[in-house]
């Protein structure tokens, strides 16, 4: 299908209107959702809902399931967290059949309302499709005008219906022949999950952007899913992660691994390892906790603390990289913080009112520990500096004799496109001070960053291939594809030479190129084929 470009001048327009709206709502750091998916199982919903409830973090303003009941799809979805949108159990109890997928959103401005909560469905006149999505497609805006134009009548103001449209304006033969169509003419991050009457699919954008693996449970029934973490809370062993440009498909007759491209290339998000993702996720070989430890350690060589006299984390997120500064440093890892567990993660309210009375509400200075103690503050990220700027003053009014803020991650300057959409720089005071200006305006004593060589080798991610196999876009600048629909709200950076744009890939990515698929079997039509069988040893 032709599909036309939107001139740059409509695209800028269109961009300054969200810029507007954005400014507005003070929106945060959006565009972060968990999936989960199993086929062939009598609890299929009831397993969703356990996943999802894994990847709450991921994604707090929506959730919904679908379920497929012999070939036919139902569909329960809301606004809020899973579990009051589930709350009545006759939900999950109307979500009958074998399979489901399922979704926690993390909403954009000016579309909380319902009909942007996923998984989407649709229902066509010979069968009914139904779409989960993490990340964020950077020629949506584009392509759903060209739709709009041709006739199309979209049901929400998501990016990922798309998708949805593009699969059924494909003139191939088969569901799949239109499905790796549509994926080749989508652009940006996405990690899809689709359920039809015959099989639940899986595709992972060519740079791998979000993370997302494959399950098996014990009986052998297969999960697709973001993060490990929700495989471990229902069981299931994890088998592999899904690689840049596959289209997995799941049916009674088990796994099968194809791709719908092979220019590919590894560009993980790296904020999955500094702040996204859970510590007990393992993403490529690398265990989340673990890598943010060495972040940590890295800081504590980079940024030093001369006189400090204890290390406070700030809690949940950045705990691990205070451990792992605390050990490296050989200073005591004290609770200085205390947050209260009921408060949902402040990065991803929506407005800054809300954002200020989270920070206030969720965190509290222990005074006993902090009173008259050089504390060197870790955190894991300053986006907007609300946590910094807050808890800063917290310690000092609870007695601390100085604060030294030291952040695990670089400095956070340019905007996300490809699933954390910071789509300006607005708000991002990295982009915005010096920093200095940055340490006067969180009121610390002193303030350090770690560095992008740092950071990508604290991940150390078991890659062999070109470049780091990471996305640090944010930090450095270096965007790893172009940014399509996106790319007239960055040419001030561009002209400044402080921004650039790699190519899209056109070579194959190996997956050989990470040590933990060394070992899998490719059949001579280059699919890899997988029984879903009782796995050995296992009741
Ligand atoms: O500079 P800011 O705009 O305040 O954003 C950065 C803060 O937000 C995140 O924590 P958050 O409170 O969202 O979640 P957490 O409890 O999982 O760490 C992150 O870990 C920083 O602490
Ligand atoms: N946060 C996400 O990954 C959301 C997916 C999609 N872009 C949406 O807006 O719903
Ligand atoms: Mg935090």
């Amino acid at each position: 299908m032709a599909i036309k470009g939107l001139e740059q001048q409509q695209i800028a327009q269109r961009l300054a209107r969200q810029t507007e709206k954005t400014r507005v709502n003070v929106r945060s750091l959006n565009e972060e959702c968990g999936i989960f998916g199993v086929w062939g199982r009598q609890d299929a919903a009831q397993l969703t809902y356990y996943g999802l409830h894994a990847l709450q973090h991921r994604g707090q303003e929506g959730a919904g399931i679908v379920s497929n009941n012999k070939g036919h799809l139902w569909q329960e979805r809301g606004l809020g967290l899973l579990s009051d949108v589930f709350r009545d159990p006759a939900r999950i109890e109307a979500l009958t059949g074998t399979a489901a997928i399922g979704h926690v959103r993390y909403a954009t401005a000016g579309s909380h309302g319902v009909e942007n909560i996923q998984p989407l469905m649709v229902n066509f006149h010979d069968m009914q499709i139904s779409l989960a999505h993490n990340g964020n497609l950077t020629n949506a805006m584009s392509l759903r005008k060209d739709l709009e134009e041709e006739g199309a009548i979209f049901q929400s103001s998501s990016d990922s219906e798309i998708l949805l449209h593009l699969i059924r304006r494909s003139k191939a033969n088969t569901f799949v022949g239109k499905l790796k169509e549509a994926l080749n003419i989508v652009r940006g991050g996405f990690a899809f999950l689709l359920l039809t009457p015959h099989g639940m699919y899986a595709a992972l954008d060519p740079h791998a952007f979000r993370p997302f693996v494959v399950g098996q449970m014990p009986e052998g029934n297969y999960i697709v899913t973001s993060e490990t973490a929700a495989l471990d809370v229902i069981g299931a062993r994890f088998v592999r992660d899904v690689q840049p440009g596959e289209l997995l498909a799941i049916d009674d007759n088990g796994l099968t691994i194809d791709s719908y491209t092979k220019n590919t290339t590894l560009n993980i998000d790296s904020m999955e390892y500094i702040y996204f993702a859970r510590p007990d996720s393992t993403i490529y070989g690398v265990n989340v906790h673990k890598a943010r430890k060495r972040m940590g350690a890295a800081l504590a060589a980079e940024q030093p603390v001369p006189d400090a006299d204890i290390v406070v984390g700030v809690p949940n997120s950045s705990l691990s990289a205070a451990a792992g500064f605390a050990e490296a440093t050989g200073l005591p890892n004290e609770m200085g913080l205390v947050k209260n567990q009921y408060i949902a993660r402040t990065f991803i309210e929506p407005t800054q009112d809300k954002r200020e009375r989270a920070v206030r509400m969720k965190l509290s200075a222990v005074k006993d520990v902090v009173r008259d103690k050089n504390v060197v503050l870790v955190d894991d990220s300053i986006v907007r500096g609300t946590t910094s700027m807050f808890i800063v003053r917290m310690l000092k009014e609870a007695g601390a004799k100085s604060v030294h803020v030291r952040i695990a991650s670089p400095i956070f300057k340019f905007p996300s496109f490809y699933g954390i959409d910071m789509q300006t720089t607005k708000e991002l005071m990295g982009a915005n001070n010096t920093l200095d200006e940055m340490r006067e305006k969180i009121e610390a004593d002193s303030l350090g960053f770690l560095s992008v060589d740092q950071l990508v080798k604290a991940i150390d991610l078991p890659y062999d291939g070109q470049g780091t196999g990471l996305t640090t876009a944010y930090f450095d600048g270096h965007y790893p594809s172009p940014i399509y629909d996106y790319a007239a709200s960055l040419s001030y950076f561009v002209a400044k030479d402080l921004v650039d744009f790699a190519p899209e890939p056109t070579t194959t990515y190996h997956p050989r190129q990470v040590s933990s698929l060394r070992n899998e079997e490719t059949l001579a039509d280059g699919t890899i084929h997988l029984d879903s069988q009782t796995i050995q040893g296992v009741e």
